[in-house]
């Protein structure tokens, strides 16, 4: 059967195509390129899909093995079971219709029909027990598949490299397999074990039907092929225009966010965003809702065409029956039996059908999240197993490159440095030049993609990374306050070293913020929880700092230690950064050029280059160079500020205004 398809017009069915999204006033975000073979998925027919649903089907049954054998088996087992009494039961029926369309006195046929009717009830208790074993099988495997999906996801988010998180594919790819893969994968599992459960009813009500007369089985199929077409049409609509969305979703997600996160609020009141936000949700909300009553539209019209022509078969089925009772060529008690039995069958090839749409759109979902595990994994560090000398000699970097993907411009090219044991080095330059990024691959964040880096001596690339990382204190510039105790932000592990922590508080000012604290170091730094504290962002950024410090690193990093501290509080962890050198080596990142004049070396970077490399005084002596024209213009304006001239070689004390 043909249906016509309707040419839609365009201002009645709105387009989910991302370019076809409102036209809105916040920038274009990335249109999702990952995963292009599902856009091909989306677009099959009904015979395709039907033929790659086993394979779909074969791979949600291994997740839910995996995620519990003995309740995969007793579903599958206990269905199977039911199935085969749901035969027997019928079989019975037919055994108790013919007793009872005999000839002879009705007491007797009544009672000829006892036997078969006990059977048949047995077999209906019997069928009742185990579809309700099975139910409570299923009902267990839910929560396992979920949880399975759930540790597999972050499992993988947590451990891809970090650079994983600047593509904004791979961020669509997430998103996707948040949102909906880990609820779709366990509705897959569900839905297969529902498949599997309907085909097993099928197979039994097919088996007595063919017993009973050959011509009911394709009657049978006639009656709930129409709707099996439409439900997996309407699944398909519905999957593709989901998918086409994700881009517009994603900013509506983002708006969401800014308008309800702790974080944007104070700026959102401010600044008087708020109607800004909510016509931009709006907007992408309503060009939400249009696709998406377009979507039901259609699939309305879709399934109401099979609705009737499955209604049509139906007629044409009890026809057909009532000709062959006609024609003699069925007896009464097997006629009767098959309208139990193409009744029964009816309803289980509709559930089996409505199973097979559900799966066949989870499994669409399903595709998407084994797709984006699989590029994940493809994404975690390289497996080097090597342990880091036991002693620290220094680190050395020869020829780094690294490019954030998507970006054509490398924010490092070709950069060299060395750290040598108990140094304090620092990188300076302008905003973007490259400081940060060339401090993540030394912490062993990213991997550079030309180049190598050498710890005592050893290729970083054939060391552990979490071993590395463990031998390294981050003073991040991007810190992150966490949701736990003020102790545990700072050890960031179960256990505490007392004296160490005592002494992290202290050179980093720490103590201070501790003692204001209501439950000192056992405040929950998180006001969303109850009796949770908050900090200001220079107190936030002496936590972040006490971090760093407690940790018995070999090479502490800290990337702008001090943009939010007070002039004493700077110079007190300056001062301590130092003299940290003499147990630990550091490496410094600071606006702030009066601080880096003690540095046992200053590399300069400039567009992701080093321009320059030496002591305070060797630089200063360069006529033309970047770090004396930045360290001028610093120390003038401290000067200017202070109210007297100075000269570009006077020593600087306390803050600085930033380059
Ligand atoms: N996550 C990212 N994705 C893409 N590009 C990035 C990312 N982070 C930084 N960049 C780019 O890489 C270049 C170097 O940035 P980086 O943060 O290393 O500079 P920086 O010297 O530390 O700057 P600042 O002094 O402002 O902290 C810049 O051009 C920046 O725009």
């Amino acid at each position: 059967m043909r249906l016509r398809r309707r040419r839609p017009r365009p201002s009645a069915e709105p387009s989910a195509e991302p370019s076809a999204e409102p036209q809105t006033a916040l920038p274009q975000v990335h249109a999702s390129k990952y995963n292009p073979w599902s856009a091909d998925l989306a677009a099959t027919s009904f015979l395709s899909m039907v033929w790659r649903l086993p394979a779909m089907i074969g791979r949600a049954l291994s997740w839910s093995w995996r995620a519990s054998p003995a309740d995969t088996a007793a579903t599958v087992g206990l269905n199977l079971a039911a199935g085969v009494f749901t035969a027997f039961g019928l079989i019975a029926v037919a055994g108790v219709l013919e007793s009872l369309f005999e000839a002879g006195p009705t007491p007797d046929r009544v009672r000829a029909a006892l036997p078969a009717l006990l059977l048949a009830g047995g077999a209906a208790v019997v069928c009742g027990v185990l579809r309700a074993g099975a139910g409570w099988a299923q009902g267990r495997l839910d929560p396992y598949v979920q949880r399975l999906t759930e540790m597999e996801l972050f499992d993988l988010t947590s451990r891809v490299r970090l650079e994983a998180f600047d593509d904004s594919d791979f961020s669509d790819a997430m998103y996707r397999a948040r949102d909906r893969g880990v609820h779709e994968v366990s509705r897959m599992v569900t839905s297969t074990v529902d498949v599997i459960t309907g085909a097993i009813g099928i197979a039994a009500v097919a088996g007595v039907l063919a017993v009973l007369h050959p011509v009911l089985l394709p009657l049978l199929a006639l009656t709930v092929l129409p709707d099996g077409w439409a439900a997996a049409r309407a699944a398909r609509m519905r999957y593709t225009h989901m998918r086409e969305m994700t881009t517009s979703r994603r900013r509506q997600w983002i708006i969401a966010d800014l308008l309800a996160e702790r974080a944007s609020a104070a700026e959102l009141r401010a600044y008087n965003m708020r109607p800004f936000l909510l016509a931009e949700y709006t907007r992408i909300a309503d060009h939400v809702r249009d696709v998406l009553v377009a979507v039901a539209r259609r699939q309305t019209a879709v399934r109401a065409a099979g609705d009737t022509v499955s209604g049509a078969a139906t007629a044409a089925t009890y026809t057909a029956l009532g000709a062959l009772l006609v024609a003699g060529a069925m007896p009464l008690s097997v006629a009767g039996t098959a309208v139990l039995a193409i009744r029964q069958g009816q309803t289980a090839l509709t559930q089996l059908l409505f199973a097979l749409n559900r799966s066949y759109e989870s499994g669409l979902f399903f595709n998407d999240f084994l797709e984006f595990c699989a590029e994940a994994r493809v994404r975690l560090p390289a497996a080097a197993s090597g342990t880091p000398p036991a002693r620290f000699t220094g680190l050395s970097a020869r020829g780094l490159v690294f490019r954030y993907p998507g970006s054509e411009r490398p924010a490092l090219r070709g950069v060299d440095l060395d750290v040598r044991r108990g140094e304090v080095v620092a990188l300076v330059g302008e905003n973007g030049s490259g400081k940060s990024t060339l401090a993540r691959l030394v912490a062993g964040l990213y991997t550079p993609h030309e180049g190598t880096i050498r710890w005592s001596g050893v290729d970083t690339a054939e060391l552990a990374p979490d071993l590395l990382r463990e031998r390294i204190g981050l003073i991040s510039q991007d810190y992150t306050q966490w949701p736990l105790t003020a102790r545990r932000n700072i050890t960031m592990s179960a256990d505490t070293d007392e004296d160490r922590l005592l002494r992290a508080l202290e050179l980093s000012s720490a103590d201070a913020v501790v003692a204001d604290l209501p439950h000192g170091l056992d405040t929950l730094l998180d006001k969303r929880f109850v009796d949770g504290a908050d900090l200001s962002g220079g107190q936030r950024q002496r936590i972040a700092a006490a971090r760093g410090l407690y940790r018995t690193a070999d090479l502490v990093i800290a990337d702008e230690p001090t943009a939010a501290l007070d002039a004493r509080a700077e110079k007190r962890l300056f001062d301590t950064l130092h003299a940290a050198a003499a147990r630990s080596t550091v490496l410094l990142i600071t606006h702030r050029l009066a601080s880096v004049r003690m540095a046992d070396r200053i590399y300069v970077l400039h567009e992701g280059a080093v321009v320059e490399c030496g002591t305070h005084d060797e630089l200063m002596a360069l006529p033309d160079g970047h770090y004396r024209r930045l360290f001028t213009l610093q120390a003038e304006s401290y000067a200017f500020a202070g109210g007297r001239g100075r000269s570009a070689d006077e020593p600087l004390e306390g803050a600085e205004p930033a380059t």
